[in-house]
């Protein structure tokens, strides 16, 4: 998260951290007891390593009463997803057992209505993503309010020129945005999850390259499907 501030400690107790022997690679957030959303992208690199998911964490390094790391028994990438672009890029972790929910784990509500969050609309991104562009890692839990930047604006040069689907949403990346490491988290409009952060452009804090997010609304069928038929 560039240009954002430290998250007071567990007050998004939703927010998951994906690692890879033991260090951060993406955000994520626990969307039902046993299941947590991410980004397909950050599937990438991960050369056959397996994920864990820490849940209720504020430090990543600090020793806190109720951060616990999570096995996961399941990684469902969707399948639209791929290394080339932007499209569905989102990934969803059964852990390996429901997680235990308390004051600092929970389980944070997404948009179901597909309808666009109005251009303007301040939401939140948060992540412990690099803070700066030199690719400094915060220990302690980051967070951003960005407004969403119109579909119609977003997809004209110098910015996303034609690469927004209606299957994404934009905002403002100027200072304040997200950044590597940062993939996989919410954004947060109105205290309801309606993006899902992806890479886009791969840099951070330029406002010619607003940040990009998987619209969740466009992906409920498929959410409640993976998880369903884990179910059976
Ligand atoms: C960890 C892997 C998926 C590779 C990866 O993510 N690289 C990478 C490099 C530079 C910026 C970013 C990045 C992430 C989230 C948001 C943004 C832009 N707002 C950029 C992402």
């Amino acid at each position: 998260i560039l240009g954002g501030s430290t998250t007071g400690a567990h007050q998004r107790p939703y927010m998951a951290s994906l690692q890879v022997d033991g260090h951060h690679v993406c955000g994520g957030f626990l969307i039902a007891e046993q299941w947590v959303l991410s980004a397909a992208h950050c599937m990438e690199d991960m050369k056959g390593k397996t994920f864990q998911v820490l849940l209720g964490a504020h430090s990543l390094s600090q020793p806190e009463p109720h951060k616990r790391l999570y096995a996961v028994r399941a990684a469902v990438r969707h399948p639209g997803s791929n290394t080339e672009t932007n499209d569905d890029d989102l990934l969803l972790l059964q852990l390996e057992e429901k997680a235990t929910l308390s004051e600092h784990v929970k389980i944070l509500p997404f948009q179901r209505q597909d309808v666009d969050v109005p251009p303007g609309t301040m939401c939140e991104a948060a992540g412990w993503g690099f803070t700066s562009h030199s690719g400094r890692k915060p220990d302690v839990l980051q967070q951003v309010e960005r407004p969403v930047k119109s579909r119609e604006e977003c997809n004209r040069r110098p910015y996303h020129d034609n690469t927004i689907t209606d299957k994404m949403l934009c905002t403002d990346s100027r200072k304040k945005d997200t950044c590597k490491g940062d993939s996989g988290g919410p954004l947060i409009c109105n205290g309801v999850a309606e993006g899902v952060v992806t890479a886009g452009a791969r840099v951070c804090g330029n406002y010619k390259k607003p940040g990009i997010y998987t619209r969740i609304a466009a992906y409920v069928g498929w959410i409640d499907g993976v998880m369903a038929a884990a179910e059976e």
